[in-house]
């Protein structure tokens, strides 16, 4: 990896940047320098146009991904709590998860039975199944949580509980400490040490952490902990009838991308291993009667993209009325203008319990003033809690930023390719064409390479990931659907080969290295099409160490004197930057008073007023303004989840 940032280091792309556009015939590619590289071996699913061919060879080589576990073992098969008996339904009727039926114990389930619970007996096989073992480094990848330690923690609102250090019961149920030694983590993470005691404590909270820093964890844990403690609520009487077909979920967790919940799917079925909790998922673009029919079978905690949700709740198959949790990861993402209405409509014009009688818990990388402003409806009197210093990228991530005109890209990407040592390489375009007509240049330049977006089909989503997963094509190329929450081990290097519009966007996608405390590269693909994001992107290389290139610094000066350099979410929600945010009922005043921890006041945090920050106290209503422009620029005319 350090070879290829020296090697990065000796392009001369950016050398010209700073003043007139560059001379192009500067540049020569080592592709044309050197005989063109053969075409990969039969890469399955390679590039994007391959699809409906390629599809047929994966099944020899995908493998980790997709609930392939759920269709391997009996684990979760069935409804397995019987603590819904009341006296209105007779005690005949089993649990409200079993559809009345008597249910044999099946491995890997547990039972609430009579008020207590019965976690099921250890199983070696489905422990192999969910936790691999020590050595696979598709489960494993070398976790550094260590250069967490000295983060940089704010917590903010009332009477906020102490920090747990270790994984211990109490507070924590003993069976889930048991699942999480099964997992190998050996000690929480900062975003788990405050985000466990503040939700077992019964609080709502706003939590703010790094790309990459256990924020999966942050929720579950304390969620199933209390769930695994408490059982089961029994069914509202006021449903009349008990409906064997209708489920009701303790916890809801709703995040934006198929991809994204199938993979807090399967970290929920680790830490609920054994219990009564049977984790479901539910996505858009997969057949909705296979997921009914595995609803039907038990649904403890859902997993759920909004819009497939809606789909279920109108059918009558969900009801909400049981939600003790309910969870919005990336909920800035969430909150925003193309998922706002699904999610006022499930949380507000449904039956879930009120934000009294519920607990609401926010999880991101970057939350926005005017989110934060959004989501105060959801929550009350919460805790915000921010792991990470302003700007959010983590210093294992090394930033690149090349100065590159479009014509140059395809080129320069070659370059770079060339480059670049083992490992896996996710290359972000802004579009789906672009997307697929990159993907199918790789490929057709010699690099195996695959394309996931919005536009393709879930089968071809799930392919292609699980190609890249297991190394069949360590290209992705990919739109901003792949930006978000994707925890991919080994993910080398990040390619921003178009930047995206919103800063915030930028530092999720880098995001998909340098994760759990590994390191990583991002580069990115700048010109002066890019300039609207180049204030919030100067500022977070200087925040998190990274060297801030000239021509960046003198485009950021001829921008301001232009006086249009704004854009992104710096324009909207008047802040000017990304990650971590600050709490926004703190106001514009400077951190480092009481409340915010001990490393409040770090550099960064005391300078509202700097550049990137100037207009952190512009009024609510010009900042919705502006949104609405940004949001029509990202993502056009998004009406549902896969915008992408
Ligand atoms: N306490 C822990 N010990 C060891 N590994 C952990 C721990 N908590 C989480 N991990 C691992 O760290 C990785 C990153 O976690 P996770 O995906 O939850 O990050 P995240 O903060 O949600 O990232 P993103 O912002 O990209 O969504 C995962 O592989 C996860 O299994």
């Amino acid at each position: 990896m350090s070879d290829i940032t020296q090697k990065m280091d000796n392009l001369s792309v950016q050398d010209n940047a700073g003043g007139e556009k560059p001379q192009r015939s500067q540049y020569v590619p080592p592709h044309l320098r050197a005989a063109r590289a053969n075409a990969p071996a039969d890469v399955p699913f390679g590039g994007s146009r391959r699809s409906a061919s390629g599809g047929s060879n994966f099944g020899n080589n995908g493998g980790d991904y997709d609930g392939g576990y759920q269709r391997r073992s009996n684990y979760n098969q069935g409804g397995y709590n019987n603590n819904n008996r009341r006296g209105g339904f007779g005690g005949a009727r089993g649990g409200s998860n079993a559809g009345g039926r008597y249910q044999r114990p099946i491995p890997g389930v547990g039972r609430w039975v009579d008020g207590k619970h019965e976690p099921s007996e250890p199983s070696k096989q489905l422990e192999l199944e969910l936790y691999g073992t020590p050595d696979d480094t598709k489960m494993h990848s070398g976790i550094n949580f260590d250069n967490y330690d000295d983060i940089p923690v704010e917590v903010s609102g009332n009477d906020i509980p102490e920090a747990i250090t270790q994984f211990t019961a109490p507070p924590l149920d003993p069976l889930l400490v048991e699942n999480i030694t099964l997992s190998r983590f050996t000690k929480p993470t900062p975003v788990q040490k405050y985000s466990v005691p503040i939700v077992t404590g019964g609080r709502d909270l706003m939590a703010c952490a790094q790309t990459g820093s256990g924020k999966t964890g942050g929720f579950l844990f304390p969620v199933l902990s209390e769930s695994f403690k408490s059982g089961p609520a029994p069914i509202p009487e006021a449903t009349g009838t008990f409906s064997s077909y209708k489920k009701y979920p303790t916890a809801l967790v709703m995040a934006p991308t198929r991809e994204l919940v199938s993979q807090i799917y399967d970290e929920a079925k680790k830490f609920a291993y054994r219990s009564w909790v049977r984790p479901c998922v539910v996505y858009g673009g997969a057949d909705i009667g296979e997921q009914i029919r595995n609803i039907g079978k038990g649904c403890d905690l859902l997993v759920a993209t909004p819009g497939r949700l809606k789909d279920l709740l109108e059918r009558g198959r969900i009801s909400l009325s049981n939600i003790k949790y309910l969870v919005l990861d990336e909920a800035d993402r969430m909150l925003d203008m193309g998922f706002e209405p699904q999610i006022r409509h499930i949380v507000q014009e449904c039956d879930m319990p009120d934000v009294n009688n519920r607990q609401t818990l926010m999880f991101s990388a970057t939350f926005p003033r005017d989110i934060q402003l959004l989501a105060h409806d959801f929550l009350k009197d919460y805790v915000f809690l921010s792991v990470g210093r302003v700007g959010s990228t983590s210093e294992n991530i090394t930033q690149k930023i090349l100065y590159v005109e479009d014509d140059e890209k395809k080129s320069v990407i070659l370059d770079l390719l060339s480059a670049g040592d083992a490992g896996l390489t996710i290359v972000f375009t802004e579009t789906k064409r672009m997307a697929d007509n990159l993907a199918d240049f790789l490929y057709d330049q010699g690099f195996p390479a695959t394309a996931i977006h919005g536009d393709r089909t879930q089968y071809e989503r799930e392919k292609a990931l699980a190609a890249f997963k297991n190394g069949a094509a360590p290209i992705l190329v990919a739109t901003a659907v792949a930006a978000r929450g994707l925890d991919i081990p080994n993910v080398a290097h990040v390619i921003n080969y178009d930047l995206p519009s919103d800063i915030d966007d930028y530092v999720h996608r880098i995001g998909r290295t340098g994760r759990a405390g590994n390191v990583g590269i991002a580069t990115a693909f700048f010109n002066r099409n890019n300039k609207n994001i180049i204030k919030g992107l100067i500022q977070l290389l200087s925040e998190a160490n990274q060297e801030v290139p000239d021509f960046l610094t003198k485009i950021a000066r001829e921008s301001s004197f232009g006086g249009s350099s704004r854009g992104g979410r710096g324009g909207r929600g008047g802040r000017g930057s990304s990650g971590p945010s600050r709490d926004f009922r703190r106001g514009g005043s400077s951190s480092g008073s009481s409340g915010w921890g001990a490393s409040s006041g770090s550099s960064g945090w005391g300078n509202s007023g700097n550049s990137g920050y100037s207009n952190y106290n512009s009024s609510a209503s010009s900042g919705s303004g502006r949104r609405t422009n940004d949001y029509n620029s990202n993502y056009g005319n998004a009406t549902s989840n896969s915008w992408w």
